[in-house]
Protein backbone atom coordinates (compact mmCIF):
# COMPACT_ATOMS: atom_id res chain seq x y z
CA UNK A 1 0.00 0.00 0.00
CA UNK A 2 1.00 3.61 -0.56
CA UNK A 3 1.08 5.50 3.00
CA UNK A 4 2.63 8.66 3.94
CA UNK A 5 3.77 9.56 7.65
CA UNK A 6 3.89 13.01 8.64
CA UNK A 7 6.27 13.74 11.19
CA UNK A 8 9.64 11.83 11.89
CA UNK A 9 9.86 11.59 15.70
CA UNK A 10 10.22 8.48 17.52
CA UNK A 11 6.62 7.41 16.42
CA UNK A 12 6.77 8.47 12.52
CA UNK A 13 9.81 7.12 12.01
CA UNK A 14 9.76 3.48 13.80
CA UNK A 15 5.95 3.68 12.28
CA UNK A 16 7.35 4.37 8.55
CA UNK A 17 10.01 1.65 8.51
CA UNK A 18 8.02 -1.02 10.70
CA UNK A 19 5.29 -0.71 7.58
CA UNK A 20 7.97 -0.36 4.83
CA UNK A 21 9.29 -3.90 6.06
CA UNK A 22 6.42 -5.09 5.88
CA UNK A 23 6.35 -4.24 1.63
CA UNK A 24 4.56 -1.08 1.62
CA UNK A 25 5.82 2.41 0.18
CA UNK A 26 6.06 4.81 2.53
CA UNK A 27 7.24 8.29 2.33
CA UNK A 28 8.34 10.05 5.58
CA UNK A 29 8.02 13.38 5.82
CA UNK A 30 8.62 16.39 7.63
CA UNK A 31 8.69 20.12 8.01
CA UNK A 32 12.15 19.42 9.74
CA UNK A 33 14.59 20.39 6.75
CA UNK A 34 17.29 19.24 9.28
CA UNK A 35 16.35 16.05 9.99
CA UNK A 36 14.91 15.19 6.54
CA UNK A 37 18.59 16.17 5.27
CA UNK A 38 19.97 13.50 7.81
CA UNK A 39 17.66 10.96 6.75
CA UNK A 40 18.57 10.99 3.70
CA UNK A 41 22.18 11.16 4.40
CA UNK A 42 21.37 7.91 6.08
CA UNK A 43 21.56 8.95 9.48
CA UNK A 44 19.17 8.87 12.43
CA UNK A 45 18.70 11.68 14.02
CA UNK A 46 17.74 9.71 17.20
CA UNK A 47 18.84 6.60 19.47
CA UNK A 48 16.15 4.11 19.47
CA UNK A 49 17.41 0.87 18.96
CA UNK A 50 17.24 -1.51 15.74
CA UNK A 51 15.69 1.44 13.96
CA UNK A 52 18.93 2.18 12.27
CA UNK A 53 19.43 -0.76 10.71
CA UNK A 54 15.51 -0.80 9.61
CA UNK A 55 15.60 2.47 7.86
CA UNK A 56 18.54 1.31 6.11
CA UNK A 57 17.21 -1.77 4.87
CA UNK A 58 14.01 -0.75 4.07
CA UNK A 59 15.60 2.58 2.10
CA UNK A 60 17.84 0.53 0.22
CA UNK A 61 15.38 -1.70 -0.79
CA UNK A 62 13.11 1.44 -2.18
CA UNK A 63 10.24 1.20 -0.07
CA UNK A 64 10.66 4.07 2.15
CA UNK A 65 12.01 7.28 1.07
CA UNK A 66 12.66 11.11 3.33
CA UNK A 67 11.35 14.63 1.77
CA UNK A 68 9.98 17.74 3.29
CA UNK A 69 7.45 17.86 0.71
CA UNK A 70 4.31 16.82 2.83
CA UNK A 71 1.42 17.81 0.18
CA UNK A 72 3.09 15.49 -2.47
CA UNK A 73 3.49 12.75 -0.18
CA UNK A 74 -0.25 13.49 0.90
CA UNK A 75 -1.07 13.12 -2.95
CA UNK A 76 0.12 10.10 -3.29
CA UNK A 77 -1.15 7.90 -0.10
CA UNK A 78 -3.71 5.50 0.26
CA UNK A 79 -3.32 6.59 3.97
CA UNK A 80 -1.54 9.34 5.43
CA UNK A 81 -0.95 8.85 9.33
CA UNK A 82 -0.57 11.71 11.43
CA UNK A 83 2.03 11.22 13.92
CA UNK A 84 3.39 14.68 14.77
CA UNK A 85 3.87 16.37 18.17
CA UNK A 86 1.32 17.49 20.67
CA UNK A 87 3.11 19.14 23.49
CA UNK A 88 1.69 19.82 26.33
CA UNK A 89 0.07 23.98 25.91
CA UNK A 90 0.42 26.78 28.58
CA UNK A 91 -3.03 25.63 30.11
CA UNK A 92 -2.23 22.04 30.30
CA UNK A 93 -3.90 21.25 27.14
CA UNK A 94 -2.33 19.04 24.38
CA UNK A 95 -1.26 21.63 21.73
CA UNK A 96 -3.12 20.26 18.67
CA UNK A 97 -1.72 23.17 16.15
CA UNK A 98 0.95 20.69 14.49
CA UNK A 99 -2.17 18.09 13.98
CA UNK A 100 -4.69 21.09 12.34
CA UNK A 101 -1.66 22.35 10.29
CA UNK A 102 -1.41 18.91 8.58
CA UNK A 103 -5.57 18.58 8.47
CA UNK A 104 -5.15 21.59 6.58
CA UNK A 105 -2.60 20.14 4.08
CA UNK A 106 -4.36 17.45 3.91
CA UNK A 107 -7.58 18.61 2.84
CA UNK A 108 -5.96 20.93 0.30
CA UNK A 109 -4.12 18.15 -1.34
CA UNK A 110 -7.14 15.42 -1.42
CA UNK A 111 -7.12 13.98 -4.65
CA UNK A 112 -8.83 10.97 -4.17
CA UNK A 113 -10.36 8.98 -1.07
CA UNK A 114 -7.78 8.48 1.65
CA UNK A 115 -8.23 7.26 4.95
CA UNK A 116 -6.53 9.69 7.93
CA UNK A 117 -5.09 7.72 10.58
CA UNK A 118 -4.30 9.82 13.91
CA UNK A 119 -1.31 7.86 15.15
CA UNK A 120 -0.28 10.92 17.83
CA UNK A 121 -2.04 10.77 21.12
CA UNK A 122 -4.76 13.46 21.03
CA UNK A 123 -7.62 14.84 22.88
CA UNK A 124 -11.34 12.90 22.61
CA UNK A 125 -12.73 14.52 19.85
CA UNK A 126 -9.99 15.54 17.76
CA UNK A 127 -11.35 12.93 15.10
CA UNK A 128 -14.24 14.84 14.60
CA UNK A 129 -12.18 18.12 14.43
CA UNK A 130 -10.09 16.92 11.58
CA UNK A 131 -12.94 15.36 9.88
CA UNK A 132 -14.35 19.05 9.80
CA UNK A 133 -10.71 20.97 9.26
CA UNK A 134 -10.21 19.16 6.33
CA UNK A 135 -13.56 18.96 5.01
CA UNK A 136 -13.44 22.71 4.65
CA UNK A 137 -11.38 22.11 1.82
CA UNK A 138 -11.70 19.01 0.48
CA UNK A 139 -13.18 17.98 -3.17
CA UNK A 140 -13.17 14.07 -2.48
CA UNK A 141 -14.63 11.51 -0.14
CA UNK A 142 -11.39 10.76 2.87
CA UNK A 143 -12.29 9.00 6.43
CA UNK A 144 -10.68 9.65 9.37
CA UNK A 145 -9.22 6.92 12.09
CA UNK A 146 -7.72 7.44 15.32
CA UNK A 147 -4.89 4.89 15.37
CA UNK A 148 -3.15 5.17 18.96
CA UNK A 149 0.54 4.12 19.34
CA UNK A 150 1.61 2.31 22.23
CA UNK A 151 5.10 1.92 21.50
CA UNK A 152 7.74 2.84 24.17
CA UNK A 153 10.95 4.23 23.54
CA UNK A 154 13.86 2.37 23.56
CA UNK A 155 11.74 -0.72 22.52
CA UNK A 156 9.70 0.78 20.35
CA UNK A 157 10.64 -1.45 17.34
CA UNK A 158 9.89 -4.38 18.94
CA UNK A 159 6.46 -3.13 19.88
CA UNK A 160 5.58 -2.01 16.58
CA UNK A 161 6.52 -4.75 14.77
CA UNK A 162 4.50 -7.13 17.74
CA UNK A 163 2.29 -5.14 18.87
CA UNK A 164 0.43 -6.06 22.42
CA UNK A 165 -2.94 -4.88 20.51
CA UNK A 166 -4.04 -2.40 17.25
CA UNK A 167 -6.30 0.03 18.21
CA UNK A 168 -8.61 1.51 15.18
CA UNK A 169 -11.42 3.69 15.65
CA UNK A 170 -13.43 4.79 12.85
CA UNK A 171 -17.59 5.20 12.07
CA UNK A 172 -16.62 4.58 8.33
CA UNK A 173 -16.50 0.55 7.49
CA UNK A 174 -14.13 1.02 4.66
CA UNK A 175 -11.37 2.94 6.78
CA UNK A 176 -11.60 -0.05 9.14
CA UNK A 177 -11.24 -2.32 6.40
CA UNK A 178 -8.09 -0.32 4.92
CA UNK A 179 -6.35 -0.15 8.27
CA UNK A 180 -7.11 -3.56 9.54
CA UNK A 181 -5.76 -5.09 5.85
CA UNK A 182 -2.41 -3.06 6.91
CA UNK A 183 -2.22 -4.40 10.03
CA UNK A 184 -2.77 -7.84 9.77
CA UNK A 185 0.60 -9.07 8.96
CA UNK A 186 2.12 -7.63 12.49
CA UNK A 187 -0.68 -9.25 14.76
CA UNK A 188 -0.46 -13.01 15.80
CA UNK A 189 -3.92 -13.11 16.56
CA UNK A 190 -6.52 -11.21 14.75
CA UNK A 191 -8.00 -10.65 17.95
CA UNK A 192 -5.26 -8.36 18.45
CA UNK A 193 -6.85 -5.96 15.93
CA UNK A 194 -9.58 -4.02 18.20
CA UNK A 195 -12.20 -1.95 16.24
CA UNK A 196 -13.91 0.65 17.93
CA UNK A 197 -15.74 4.27 17.79
CA UNK A 198 -12.82 7.57 17.79
CA UNK A 199 -13.48 8.64 20.67
CA UNK A 200 -13.38 5.03 22.44
CA UNK A 201 -10.09 5.07 20.68
CA UNK A 202 -8.58 8.27 21.46
CA UNK A 203 -9.27 7.64 25.06
CA UNK A 204 -8.27 3.84 25.29
CA UNK A 205 -4.95 5.89 24.25
CA UNK A 206 -4.93 8.30 27.42
CA UNK A 207 -6.00 5.57 29.93
CA UNK A 208 -3.36 3.66 29.51
CA UNK A 209 -0.82 5.68 29.75
CA UNK A 210 -2.73 7.31 32.92
CA UNK A 211 -3.13 3.51 34.36
CA UNK A 212 0.42 2.58 33.69
CA UNK A 213 1.71 5.82 35.32
CA UNK A 214 -0.83 5.56 38.27
CA UNK A 215 0.66 2.36 39.57
CA UNK A 216 4.17 3.87 39.20
CA UNK A 217 3.17 6.54 41.55
CA UNK A 218 1.49 4.45 43.58
CA UNK A 219 4.84 2.77 44.86
CA UNK A 220 6.41 5.98 44.85
CA UNK A 221 4.10 6.54 47.48
CA UNK A 222 4.09 3.40 49.30
CA UNK A 223 8.43 3.31 48.62
CA UNK A 224 8.31 6.71 50.99
CA UNK A 225 5.77 4.57 53.52
CA UNK A 226 8.00 1.71 53.00
CA UNK A 227 11.29 3.73 54.34
CA UNK A 228 9.21 5.51 57.30
CA UNK A 229 8.41 1.96 58.49
CA UNK A 230 10.99 0.01 58.19
CA UNK A 231 10.03 -1.75 55.44
CA UNK A 232 11.71 -2.69 52.04
CA UNK A 233 9.65 -1.53 48.80
CA UNK A 234 11.46 -4.37 46.92
CA UNK A 235 10.59 -7.26 48.49
CA UNK A 236 7.09 -5.58 48.38
CA UNK A 237 6.97 -5.02 44.90
CA UNK A 238 7.90 -9.20 44.38
CA UNK A 239 5.38 -9.83 47.30
CA UNK A 240 2.60 -8.11 45.17
CA UNK A 241 3.84 -8.56 41.84
CA UNK A 242 3.40 -12.28 42.15
CA UNK A 243 -0.06 -11.94 42.12
CA UNK A 244 -1.55 -12.66 38.04
CA UNK A 245 -4.16 -9.95 39.02
CA UNK A 246 -1.66 -7.40 39.62
CA UNK A 247 1.75 -8.58 37.37
CA UNK A 248 5.24 -7.99 37.79
CA UNK A 249 5.44 -5.23 35.55
CA UNK A 250 5.84 -1.14 36.05
CA UNK A 251 5.81 -1.25 39.66
CA UNK A 252 9.39 -0.08 40.21
CA UNK A 253 9.74 2.73 42.47
CA UNK A 254 12.31 5.20 41.25
CA UNK A 255 12.99 8.60 40.86
CA UNK A 256 10.02 9.47 39.26
CA UNK A 257 8.78 9.03 35.84
CA UNK A 258 9.77 10.71 32.73
CA UNK A 259 9.54 11.28 29.16
CA UNK A 260 6.97 12.76 26.16
CA UNK A 261 4.48 11.13 27.23
CA UNK A 262 3.19 10.61 30.54
CA UNK A 263 3.38 13.85 32.04
CA UNK A 264 1.87 15.48 29.34
CA UNK A 265 -1.23 12.97 28.81
CA UNK A 266 -1.46 12.79 32.37
CA UNK A 267 -1.91 16.87 31.65
CA UNK A 268 -4.01 16.44 29.01
CA UNK A 269 -6.43 13.98 30.05
CA UNK A 270 -7.23 16.12 33.57
CA UNK A 271 -7.96 19.09 31.08
CA UNK A 272 -10.02 16.94 29.21
CA UNK A 273 -11.98 15.52 32.10
CA UNK A 274 -12.36 19.76 33.49
CA UNK A 275 -13.92 20.51 30.36
CA UNK A 276 -17.08 18.18 30.89
CA UNK A 277 -17.13 18.92 34.54
CA UNK A 278 -15.27 15.95 35.69
CA UNK A 279 -12.04 15.71 38.05
CA UNK A 280 -9.90 12.34 37.55
CA UNK A 281 -9.09 12.35 41.33
CA UNK A 282 -6.09 9.28 41.37
CA UNK A 283 -4.71 11.25 37.98
CA UNK A 284 -4.35 13.85 39.80
CA UNK A 285 -2.29 12.08 42.42
CA UNK A 286 -0.28 10.68 40.35
CA UNK A 287 1.24 14.16 39.00
CA UNK A 288 1.15 15.21 42.41
CA UNK A 289 3.07 12.31 43.58
CA UNK A 290 5.33 12.37 40.58
CA UNK A 291 6.23 15.90 41.22
CA UNK A 292 6.94 15.05 44.59
CA UNK A 293 9.21 12.03 43.95
CA UNK A 294 11.65 14.01 41.11
CA UNK A 295 12.60 15.92 43.83
CA UNK A 296 13.47 12.94 46.57
CA UNK A 297 16.75 12.31 45.51
CA UNK A 298 18.37 15.60 45.44
CA UNK A 299 16.66 15.58 48.86
CA UNK A 300 18.32 12.43 49.82
CA UNK A 301 21.92 13.61 48.93
CA UNK A 302 21.24 17.27 50.28
CA UNK A 303 20.19 15.31 53.69
CA UNK A 304 23.54 13.17 53.58
CA UNK A 305 25.40 16.58 53.37
CA UNK A 306 22.98 18.12 55.93
CA UNK A 307 22.50 20.90 53.48
CA UNK A 308 25.84 22.15 53.07
CA UNK A 309 26.05 21.15 48.87
CA UNK A 310 28.78 23.94 48.32
CA UNK A 311 31.82 22.87 47.17
CA UNK A 312 30.75 19.63 46.75
CA UNK A 313 31.01 17.38 43.79
CA UNK A 314 28.15 15.08 42.42
CA UNK A 315 28.67 12.34 39.94
CA UNK A 316 25.18 11.27 38.58
CA UNK A 317 24.79 8.09 36.17
CA UNK A 318 22.23 8.11 33.67
CA UNK A 319 20.47 10.94 31.94
CA UNK A 320 17.80 9.90 30.21
CA UNK A 321 14.87 9.44 31.12
CA UNK A 322 15.09 5.77 30.57
CA UNK A 323 17.86 3.00 29.16
CA UNK A 324 18.33 2.59 25.53
CA UNK A 325 16.94 5.83 24.49
CA UNK A 326 18.50 9.30 24.08
CA UNK A 327 15.69 11.06 24.93
CA UNK A 328 15.74 13.63 28.18
CA UNK A 329 12.28 15.53 28.26
CA UNK A 330 11.25 15.79 31.90
CA UNK A 331 14.11 13.12 32.76
CA UNK A 332 14.28 12.89 36.71
CA UNK A 333 18.48 13.52 35.86
CA UNK A 334 17.60 17.23 35.16
CA UNK A 335 15.54 17.81 38.15
CA UNK A 336 18.48 16.26 40.03
CA UNK A 337 20.93 18.89 38.24
CA UNK A 338 19.03 21.33 38.70
CA UNK A 339 18.88 21.31 42.07
CA UNK A 340 22.55 20.56 42.76
CA UNK A 341 23.83 23.47 40.72
CA UNK A 342 21.11 25.50 42.98
CA UNK A 343 22.67 24.44 45.58
CA UNK A 344 25.57 25.02 44.49
CA UNK A 345 27.34 21.58 44.05
CA UNK A 346 29.77 20.71 40.93
CA UNK A 347 28.26 17.98 38.70
CA UNK A 348 30.04 15.05 36.89
CA UNK A 349 28.06 13.40 34.57
CA UNK A 350 27.77 10.57 31.90
CA UNK A 351 25.18 8.52 29.73
CA UNK A 352 25.54 6.78 27.25
CA UNK A 353 23.41 8.01 24.64
CA UNK A 354 22.05 11.44 25.98
CA UNK A 355 25.28 13.59 26.40
CA UNK A 356 24.40 15.46 23.28
CA UNK A 357 21.19 16.30 24.21
CA UNK A 358 22.42 16.97 28.03
CA UNK A 359 25.24 19.39 26.65
CA UNK A 360 22.88 21.17 24.27
CA UNK A 361 20.99 22.55 27.67
CA UNK A 362 23.55 22.30 30.14
CA UNK A 363 26.41 23.61 28.40
CA UNK A 364 29.75 24.16 30.47
CA UNK A 365 27.70 24.09 33.96
CA UNK A 366 27.78 20.60 34.26
CA UNK A 367 30.97 18.41 33.49
CA UNK A 368 30.27 15.58 30.77
CA UNK A 369 32.67 12.84 30.81
CA UNK A 370 33.12 10.15 28.12
CA UNK A 371 33.28 7.05 30.44
CA UNK A 372 31.06 6.56 33.65
CA UNK A 373 34.06 5.78 35.79
CA UNK A 374 35.57 9.40 34.61
CA UNK A 375 31.89 10.90 35.97
CA UNK A 376 32.61 9.44 39.02
CA UNK A 377 36.50 10.49 39.54
CA UNK A 378 36.79 12.61 42.87
CA UNK A 379 33.16 12.99 43.99
CA UNK A 380 31.70 13.21 46.71
CA UNK A 381 28.86 10.82 46.23
CA UNK A 382 27.63 8.69 43.46
CA UNK A 383 23.56 8.97 42.11
CA UNK A 384 22.81 6.30 39.76
CA UNK A 385 19.36 7.97 38.33
CA UNK A 386 18.85 5.81 35.17
CA UNK A 387 19.11 2.17 35.18
CA UNK A 388 21.34 1.88 31.59
CA UNK A 389 22.41 -2.24 31.96
CA UNK A 390 26.48 -0.92 32.04
CA UNK A 391 25.62 0.53 35.62
CA UNK A 392 24.06 -2.41 37.38
CA UNK A 393 27.04 -4.04 38.02
CA UNK A 394 30.00 -1.70 37.86
CA UNK A 395 33.46 -2.29 39.59
CA UNK A 396 32.65 -1.38 42.96
CA UNK A 397 35.91 -1.91 44.39
CA UNK A 398 37.12 0.68 41.57
CA UNK A 399 34.52 3.02 42.57
CA UNK A 400 35.58 3.09 46.15
CA UNK A 401 39.28 4.27 45.00
CA UNK A 402 38.42 6.76 42.94
CA UNK A 403 35.34 8.23 44.37
CA UNK A 404 36.66 10.95 47.11
CA UNK A 405 33.93 9.57 49.68
CA UNK A 406 32.01 6.13 49.28
CA UNK A 407 28.76 7.60 49.10
CA UNK A 408 26.32 5.89 46.40
CA UNK A 409 22.24 6.68 46.20
CA UNK A 410 20.74 4.11 44.25
CA UNK A 411 17.81 5.98 42.36
CA UNK A 412 16.85 3.11 40.54
CA UNK A 413 17.26 0.14 43.42
CA UNK A 414 19.72 -1.78 41.17
CA UNK A 415 22.52 -2.55 43.80
CA UNK A 416 22.34 -4.79 46.58
CA UNK A 417 22.61 -2.37 49.85
CA UNK A 418 24.17 -5.43 52.20
CA UNK A 419 26.80 -6.52 49.44
CA UNK A 420 27.92 -2.88 49.43
CA UNK A 421 27.17 -1.55 53.15
CA UNK A 422 29.83 -4.88 53.71
CA UNK A 423 32.02 -3.46 51.15
CA UNK A 424 32.01 0.05 53.18
CA UNK A 425 29.72 2.53 51.27
CA UNK A 426 27.02 4.07 52.78
CA UNK A 427 24.01 3.07 50.36
CA UNK A 428 20.93 5.00 50.10
CA UNK A 429 18.01 3.78 48.03
CA UNK A 430 14.61 4.21 47.33
CA UNK A 431 12.07 2.93 49.67
CA UNK A 432 14.69 0.52 51.47
CA UNK A 433 16.00 -0.05 54.58
N1 LIG B 1 7.60 9.05 21.83
C1 LIG B 1 6.85 8.02 22.11
O1 LIG B 1 7.31 7.05 22.70
C2 LIG B 1 5.41 7.99 21.75
C3 LIG B 1 4.74 9.13 21.30
N2 LIG B 1 3.40 9.09 21.01
C4 LIG B 1 2.73 10.28 20.50
O2 LIG B 1 3.10 10.44 19.13
C5 LIG B 1 3.22 11.84 18.80
C6 LIG B 1 4.60 12.12 18.26
O3 LIG B 1 5.53 11.86 19.31
P1 LIG B 1 7.11 11.81 19.01
O4 LIG B 1 7.34 10.98 17.80
O5 LIG B 1 7.76 11.47 20.29
O6 LIG B 1 7.35 13.35 18.65
P2 LIG B 1 8.68 14.06 18.14
O7 LIG B 1 8.67 15.39 18.75
O8 LIG B 1 9.86 13.17 18.30
O9 LIG B 1 8.42 14.20 16.56
C7 LIG B 1 7.40 14.96 15.99
C8 LIG B 1 7.83 15.37 14.58
O10 LIG B 1 6.76 16.05 13.93
C9 LIG B 1 7.32 17.06 13.11
N3 LIG B 1 6.29 18.06 12.78
C10 LIG B 1 5.75 19.00 13.58
N4 LIG B 1 4.82 19.71 12.91
C11 LIG B 1 4.76 19.20 11.66
C12 LIG B 1 3.97 19.49 10.51
N5 LIG B 1 3.05 20.45 10.52
N6 LIG B 1 4.17 18.76 9.39
C13 LIG B 1 5.10 17.78 9.36
N7 LIG B 1 5.88 17.45 10.44
C14 LIG B 1 5.69 18.15 11.57
C15 LIG B 1 8.45 17.61 13.93
O11 LIG B 1 9.38 18.31 13.13
C16 LIG B 1 9.03 16.32 14.54
O12 LIG B 1 10.04 15.78 13.73
C17 LIG B 1 2.85 12.58 20.08
O13 LIG B 1 1.47 12.88 20.04
C18 LIG B 1 3.13 11.58 21.17
O14 LIG B 1 2.33 11.79 22.31
C19 LIG B 1 2.68 7.95 21.11
C20 LIG B 1 3.29 6.79 21.53
C21 LIG B 1 4.69 6.72 21.89
O1 LIG C 1 2.50 7.31 24.87
C1 LIG C 1 3.70 7.13 24.91
O2 LIG C 1 4.51 7.91 24.47
C2 LIG C 1 4.27 5.91 25.51
O3 LIG C 1 4.51 6.20 26.92
C3 LIG C 1 5.14 5.15 27.63
O4 LIG C 1 6.39 4.83 27.05
P1 LIG C 1 7.74 5.64 27.40
O5 LIG C 1 7.39 6.96 28.00
O6 LIG C 1 8.55 5.61 26.16
O7 LIG C 1 8.53 4.77 28.46
P2 LIG C 1 8.10 3.87 29.72
O8 LIG C 1 8.84 2.62 29.66
O9 LIG C 1 6.64 3.79 29.87
O10 LIG C 1 8.69 4.72 30.92
C4 LIG C 1 8.12 5.96 31.31
C5 LIG C 1 8.76 6.44 32.60
O11 LIG C 1 8.30 5.64 33.69
C6 LIG C 1 9.42 5.19 34.46
N1 LIG C 1 9.09 3.88 35.07
C7 LIG C 1 8.62 2.88 34.29
C8 LIG C 1 8.28 1.66 34.87
C9 LIG C 1 8.41 1.48 36.26
O12 LIG C 1 8.10 0.42 36.84
N2 LIG C 1 8.89 2.52 36.99
C10 LIG C 1 9.24 3.72 36.44
O13 LIG C 1 9.68 4.64 37.16
C11 LIG C 1 10.56 5.13 33.47
O14 LIG C 1 11.80 5.17 34.11
C12 LIG C 1 10.28 6.36 32.62
O15 LIG C 1 10.79 7.52 33.24
C13 LIG C 1 4.26 3.89 27.55
O16 LIG C 1 4.92 2.81 28.20
C14 LIG C 1 3.99 3.52 26.09
O17 LIG C 1 3.11 2.41 26.03
C15 LIG C 1 3.36 4.72 25.39
O18 LIG C 1 3.13 4.43 24.02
Amino acid sequence: MQLAVVGTGYVGLVAGAGFADFGNDVACVDVSAAKIEMLKRGEVPIYEPGLDVLIAKNTRDGRLRFSTDVAGAIRDAEIVFIAVGTPQADDGSADLSAVEAVGETIGKNLNNFKVIATKSTVPVGTADRLRQIIGANATQPFAVASNPEFLKEGDAVNDFMKPDRVIIGSDDPKAREILRHLYNPFVRASDRIQLMDARSAELTKYAANALLASRISFMNDLAVLAEKLGADIELVRKGVGADPRIGTKFLFAGPGFGGSCFPKDLSAILYTAGSVGHDLEIVRATERINARQKRLLASKVSAHFDGALKGKTIAVWGLAFKPQTDDIREAPALTLIDALLEAGATVQAHDPQAMPNVRAIYGSRILLSDGMYGAAEGADALVVVTEWHEYRRPDFHRLKRILSAPTLFDGRNIWEPDELRGMGFVYTGIGRK
